[in-house]
Formats: structure tokens, C-alpha cells, sequence
């Protein structure tokens, strides 16, 4: 097994009418952090939750809570994330008008920053904040939706920001489209934390939630290079 590795249950999958159950499920069955999907109707094509639900849920598990704030100008909701126990905040570089200022603020309320870029967006738009980070977060897929497929063309950028990022202590997460047929690639390209939604998500059991996670940590440390 490859130590390294962190692997995030994306809860956009899970059934939201039993979304504490769904949470520690999945800690149990031995997710590393739990993946929030946050969306505003405006950055993305899709509504989910805010601040109260994460608080609500916040009990279902130790784990990092790992925020992916899919919204336009998320200045204003940082601190009621925060406030609502998330670990780990992550805005998207072409959602903020100020991304480094956006940054310092995260970190400013003791939280891990991280920031995203859409699969059209060059790696070299995050060039200059990378000592403000602490996670770079490359889409896979459009965000906005689970169970898309995996864009190909974004494992080269995953390579460059491997390059980029050198000896900084910054994770290099994906998110979409990660399954057991596409994690060998992607580790190989230099990622080391996976956010997962249907592959974990599918089958609806505790035990399918297991196998899905081992299945992933397996094809991930296989493909290692
Ligand atoms: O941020 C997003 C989608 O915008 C993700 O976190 C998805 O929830 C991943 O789903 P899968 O592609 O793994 O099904
Ligand atoms: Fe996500």
C-alpha cells in the first residue's frame, strides 16, 4: 500500500437523506478526509448546501473536513464555513477577483487553504499564490456534477504542477472522474490525494464503501511508477 495517499468521499454521491449516516459510513469503511461540495446555482450549474448543513453533520466524524467551495465570490462565506468546522476551505482561482488576499483569509481562521482550477484553466494562473496554499486542487471534470468522466487531457497540467509545486509541503489533489481505472494515471502523473464520489459512493453499504476505498488505494499504489 502506498502511505502517501489520501483518498476524500466526495458526499455529492452519498444518499443526502441519511447525509450523518453516509458520513460516518464511509469514515468507517476508511475514507481519509470527507469531501464537501459546496455549489451556489452561479459558479456552477448546480444548488447544494451551506454552512448549517456541514454543522449539523459536523459529529458524524473526526475526520478532515475538506470544503470545495464551487461559488462566485466566496469572501463572504469563508468565516461561516470556518465557524461551522470545516478543516480544510478550497476556492476556485477563477471565482475570486483577489485570490491571494482570498487565501490569506482562510489561513487567517486556522484553516488549511487550497485552490482550484477548472479543467480549461492553466496551471500558471495559481504560479503566484503557491506559497499561500496549502492544497492544489485540479479538476478533472467540469465541477458542478458527480459520475462525469475523466478528462484526459488534465494529466499532463497534474505533471506540471507536480514540477511547480517542488519541495512545498502542498497536496495535489483531483477531483473527478477518480476510479479504479483512472487513479494508476493520475498517481503516476503526481497526485496524491483523491476525491472520489460514485466510485466510493456505489453499492449503498458500508461494505461496498470499504471495498470501493480498498479498490482505489490498490489501483493507485499498483500503477505507482
Ligand atoms: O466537485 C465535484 C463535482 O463538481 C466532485 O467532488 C464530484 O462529486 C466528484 O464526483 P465523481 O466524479 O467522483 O463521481
Ligand atoms: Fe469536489
Amino acid at each position: 500500500m502506498d502511505g502517501d495517499i489520501l483518498i476524500a468521499p466526495s458526499i455529492l454521491s452519498s444518499d443526502f437523506s441519511r447525509l450523518g449516516e453516509e458520513i460516518a459510513a464511509v469514515d468507517r469503511a476508511g475514507a481519509d478526509w470527507i469531501h464537501l461540495d459546496v455549489m451556489d446555482g452561479r459558479f456552477v450549474p448546480n444548488i447544494t448546501f451551506g454552512p448549517p448543513v456541514v454543522a449539523a453533520v459536523r459529529g458524524a466524524s473526526a475526520r478532515f473536513f475538506d470544503a470545495h467551495l464551487m461559488i462566485a465570490s466566496p469572501d463572504a462565506y469563508l468565516e461561516g464555513f470556518a465557524k461551522a468546522g470545516c478543516d480544510g476551505i478550497t476556492v476556485h482561482a477563477e471565482a475570486c477577483t483577489h485570490l491571494d488576499r482570498t487565501l490569506q483569509a482562510i489561513r487567517a481562521l486556522d484553516c488549511r487553504a487550497g485552490v482550484a482550477i477548472n479543467p480549461a484553466t492553466p496551471e500558471t494562473a495559481i504560479e503566484y499564490v503557491l506559497d499561500r496554499v496549502d492544497l492544489v486542487l485540479v479538476m478533472t471534470v467540469n465541477p458542478g456534477f458527480g459520475g462525469q468522466s475523466f478528462i484526459p487531457a488534465t494529466l499532463e497540467k497534474v505533471r506540471r504542477l507536480r514540477a511547480m509545486i517542488g519541495a512545498r509541503p502542498i497536496r495535489l489533489q483531483v477531483d473527478g472522474g477518480v476510479a479504479p481505472e483512472t487513479i494508476g494515471a493520475i498517481r503516476q502523473a503526481g497526485a496524491d490525494t483523491f476525491v472520489a464520489g460514485s466510485a466510493v459512493y456505489r453499492g449503498g453499504t458500508e461494505d461496498n464503501y470499504r471495498n470501493n476505498i480498498d479498490a482505489l488505494r490498490r489501483s493507485a499504489s499498483v500503477n505507482k511508477a
